[in-house]
């Protein structure tokens, strides 16, 4: 049903399991002698975290921060506003952000710097999908699953006016359903 409002699919299901599979055992070396605070920036990374954390064989602690600067937008508003703040205290902790995408880098760089203000140990991104050539302030990944091409891309945690985020691929939609 969803997949007649797909225009391409840029990385399959298989694709995605795959690097999840190669990121958590990377993360699994990485932090095995400590006790990360992995926060998920809701909603878009909800579908990749869950996957992510299953990969991951060392101790590690969850939370979620709900932020947004898109609202129903393809484009960012450029102000990031808090919807949900942390359950826990990031101060001495080391953390590592989960987002499913970083294209102007303002969601991250505006996390970023809340969770050094916060006093976090360490601070290290991961995210599954990076367009640089969106970027609108300096800001690098650590650990990144793909880099996408300059398109609006939807699926597995990535939404269209809420819409297609419980697709198990990444895809492009097609043009006639944006409505600009
Ligand atoms: O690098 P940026 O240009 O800041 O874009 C990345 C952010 O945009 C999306 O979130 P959105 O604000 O759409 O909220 P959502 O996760 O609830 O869809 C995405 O999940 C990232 O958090
Ligand atoms: N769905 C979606 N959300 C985004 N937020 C920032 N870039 C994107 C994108 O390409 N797709």
């Amino acid at each position: 049903m969803l997949q007649k409002d797909i225009e391409e699919i840029l990385i399959t299901e298989e694709k995605i399991q795959e690097k999840v599979a190669e990121l958590g055992a990377t993360l699994t070396a990485d932090y095995q002698d400590k006790f990360p605070l992995a926060i998920g920036v809701l909603k878009g990374a909800l579908p990749f975290m869950s996957d992510l954390i299953k990969r991951v064989d060392a101790y590690i602690e969850l939370d979620f921060m709900d932020v947004s600067s898109y609202g129903n937008a393809t484009v960012s508003s450029g102000e990031v506003k808090i919807v949900k703040d942390l359950n826990t205290s990031v101060e001495g902790r080391d953390v590592l952000i989960i987002e499913d995408i970083i294209d102007s880098g303002k969601t991250l760089n505006y996390l970023v710097e809340l969770f050094k203000y916060r006093k976090a140990k360490s601070i290290k991104i991961v995210t599954l999908l990076d367009k640089p050539t969106g970027r609108k302030v300096d800001l690098k990944a650590d650990y990144v699953g793909f880099i996408v091409p300059d398109a609006f891309v939807v699926g597995y945690g990535l939404d269209y006016a809420e819409k297609y985020r419980n697709l198990p691929y990444i895809g492009v939609l097609k043009k006639e359903i944006y409505s600009f």
